[in-house]
C-alpha cells in the first residue's frame, strides 16, 4: 500500500482536512494506494500559490529560452521513467502495458515540442495607418491555468495542456480525475527534479465537485483546459463563462467508422477491432459506430466477430494481454447499462453481451468485446457514449447515406474510413463533421497535429503550433514618436 502527498507551493503535503481516500486496481479490485482528499482549501492553496509564482519570483523573470529548457528536461526525465510511469498508470486504470508504455514513451515529445517553441513565440510590427505611431503586438500568457484531466490517459492528456501553458509562461494547478491521481503525483516528482521554480506546478487531488470546482471559479484562475465527458464539460463551461475565463474542452464522442465495398477487408477488419476495443473501448476517440457497405456488410461482419473472439483478456501488465478491464466500477455498471439498453433497443447482440465467465476475471471490471448488429442510428447505443468494449454496427447503401449517418449526432470529435478511391477520400473527409479524420488507419495522434471537436465534442483544439495560442493573449501597444500631441478633444 503506497500513501501519497499533494504537490502544491514546492511543497509534498495532505490534505487540509488529513482526509485520503483508497485507489483501486482495476484488474483485482485491491486497494493500492492512499491518495489525499484535498478540498476547497487545498485547492484555493493551489492557485495562491501558482498566482504567486506567476507574479513575482523567478519564473517571470526567466527567459523563454530558460522555459524551453526546463521543459525539454522535463521530457528527458519522462523518457527515463518512462517504465514505471507506464506502470503506475496500468495499475491505476487497467490500460494495457503495451499501450501505457506507448504512451509514456511518446509523451517526451510534447515537452520537447512546445519547450522548442517557448523562445519561438513572436509579436508583430503593424503598419498602421497612423501617422507617427508605432504599433507592436505581444503575447502574453494568461496566468494561472487549471488542467482537469480523466482517467483514461491521464499524463497524455495533462501533456497536451501543461506543455504549450508552461511554454508560453503561464503557471499551472493540474486537477486529475479521483480514479488516477497517482500518475500525476509521480509526474510532479519529475517537475520537482527538473527545477522548476516552486508554485510553477501544482497537483490537487481530490473530487470533481469540491476541487474542480473551487478551481474552475477561483478569481485568479485565467483558463481552465478539461478533457472529460460532456456534462461536466458543459458545468465547467457555464461556471467559466460567467466570470469569462478561457476554456478548453475536450469532451465526447460516438465516432462513426465507415468501411466501404471497396477497401482492403484485412487491413480494414484490423482497423476496425482495434478501433473499438484496444484501451476496452475506454477513449473519446473510440471508433463505436460501424458503418458498414450493405455488399459486403455480412462478410465483414462475420470477420470482426471471428477476430474479436480471439481477443485474450487478463492482466493489463502482461504484454500477451489484448484486452484489459475497465477503469472504474461506475464505468462497469454504465457498459453494462448500455448493454441492456441495445438488447432492449432490439439491436442484435453477435458477441459478448456481459462480464466474462471466468473467475480470476472475476476479480477485476472486465466486461466481454461486446458487437451489436441491425443498429439503427437513431437507437441510443447509436447515440450515446458508452465508453466501453460495445460495438454497434449499422449498414448503408450510398456514400451520401454513410456521410448523413456519420454526421447524425451531436459529436464531431473523429471519424475514420476505409477505401481505396482517391475521390471518395477527399469528398467523404470533407463532408463529415469531425476534428480529426482517419483514412486506411485509425487512432493516430501526434503532438504536431491539431485535435478537438465539432458540435458537442469540444471547445477548441489542443496539439500543434497554434494551441499555444490556448494560453496567451495579446496585448497592442501603440507608440507616438509625435513631437507635439495637439488638438485634446478629437480621438486620434
Ligand atoms: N473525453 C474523454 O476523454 C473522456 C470522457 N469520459 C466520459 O465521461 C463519462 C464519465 O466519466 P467521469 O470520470 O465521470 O468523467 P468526468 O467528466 O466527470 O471527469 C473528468 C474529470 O473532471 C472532474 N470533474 C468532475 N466533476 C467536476 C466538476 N463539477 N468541476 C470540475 N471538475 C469536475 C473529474 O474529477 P473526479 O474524478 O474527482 O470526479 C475528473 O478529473 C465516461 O463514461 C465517458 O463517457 C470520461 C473520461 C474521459
Ligand atoms: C481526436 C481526439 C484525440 C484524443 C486523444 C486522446 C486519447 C486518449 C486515449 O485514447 O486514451
Amino acid at each position: 500500500m503506497q500513501t501519497y502527498k499533494m504537490f502544491i507551493d514546492g511543497k509534498w503535503e495532505d490534505a487540509a482536512n488529513g482526509d485520503t481516500f483508497e485507489t483501486k486496481n482495476p484488474f483485482n479490485g485491491q486497494t493500492w494506494a492512499a491518495i489525499p482528499k484535498g478540498g476547497r482549501e487545498d485547492a484555493e492553496r493551489a492557485v495562491e500559490a501558482a498566482h504567486r509564482a506567476f507574479t513575482s519570483g523567478p519564473w517571470p523573470k526567466l527567459t523563454a529560452s530558460a522555459r524551453g529548457h526546463l521543459l525539454r528536461r522535463l521530457g528527458d526525465l519522462i523518457a527515463e521513467n518512462a517504465e514505471h510511469l507506464a506502470t503506475i498508470e496500468v495499475t491505476d486504470n487497467g490500460k494495457l502495458i503495451n499501450e501505457m508504455l506507448f504512451q509514456l514513451k511518446y509523451i517526451p515529445q510534447w515537452y520537447y515540442y512546445f519547450g522548442g517553441l517557448a523562445d519561438k513565440i513572436e509579436g508583430a510590427v503593424i503598419p498602421i495607418d497612423k501617422a507617427d505611431t508605432l504599433n507592436f503586438t505581444r503575447n502574453e500568457p494568461l496566468g494561472v491555468c487549471v488542467g482537469i484531466t480523466p482517467w483514461n490517459s491521464p499524463l497524455l492528456l495533462l501533456a497536451y495542456k501543461l506543455a504549450p501553458a508552461l511554454a508560453a509562461g503561464n503557471t499551472f494547478v493540474a486537477k486529475p480525475s479521483e480514479f488516477t491521481s497517482a500518475s500525476t503525483l509521480e509526474f510532479a516528482k519529475l517537475v520537482e527534479q527538473a527545477g522548476f521554480p516552486a508554485g510553477v506546478f501544482n497537483v490537487v487531488t481530490g473530487f470533481g465537485a469540491d476541487v474542480g470546482e473551487t478551481l474552475t471559479t477561483h478569481r485568479y484562475v485565467a483558463k481552465i483546459a478539461f478533457t472529460g465527458s460532456e456534462g461536466t464539460g458543459r458545468k465547467i463551461g457555464e461556471l467559466a463563462a460567467r466570470n469569462f475565463k478561457k476554456v478548453t474542452l475536450e469532451l465526447g464522442g460516438k465516432s462513426p467508422h465507415i468501411v466501404f465495398d471497396d477497401a482492403e477487408i484485412d487491413n480494414a477488419v484490423n482497423g476496425v477491432i482495434s478501433g473499438i476495443f484496444a484501451a476496452t473501448g475506454q477513449t473519446c476517440i473510440a471508433g463505436s459506430r460501424l458503418l458498414v457497405q450493405r455488399k459486403i456488410h455480412d462478410q465483414f461482419l462475420e470477420k470482426i466477430v471471428n477476430l474479436a473472439k480471439t481477443a485474450r483478456m487478463g492482466d493489463p501488465l502482461l504484454t500477451s494481454t489484448q484486452v484489459g478491464p475497465v477503469t472504474t466500477p461506475p464505468q462497469l455498471e454504465k457498459i453494462l447499462g448500455y448493454i441492456n439498453i441495445a438488447k432492449g433497443e432490439g439491436a442484435e447482440c453477435v458477441l459478448g453481451g456481459g462480464r466474462p465467465d471466468n473467475a480470476e476475471l472475476s476479480r477485476g471490471w472486465f466486461v466481454e468485446p461486446t458487437i451489436f448488429s441491425g443498429v439503427r442510428n437513431d437507437m441510443r447505443i447509436a447515440q450515446e457514449e458508452v465508453f466501453g468494449p460495445v460495438l454497434a454496427v449499422i449498414p448503408f447503401d450510398s456514400d451520401e447515406e454513410a456521410v448523413h449517418i456519420a454526421n447524425d449526432t451531436n459529436y464531431g470529435l473523429a471519424a475514420g474510413f476505409w477505401t481505396q478511391d482517391m475521390r471518395r477520400i477527399l469528398k467523404v473527409s470533407a463532408a463529415i463533421q469531425a476534428g480529426t479524420i482517419w483514412v486506411n488507419t485509425y487512432r493516430v495522434i501526434s503532438y504536431m497535429s491539431p485535435l478537438g471537436g465539432y458540435k458537442h465534442s469540444g471547445i477548441g483544439r489542443e496539439n500543434g503550433i497554434a494551441s499555444i495560442q490556448n494560453y496567451m493573449q495579446t496585448k497592442s501597444v501603440m507608440i507616438s514618436t509625435a513631437e507635439d500631441v495637439a488638438n485634446p478633444f478629437i480621438m486620434r
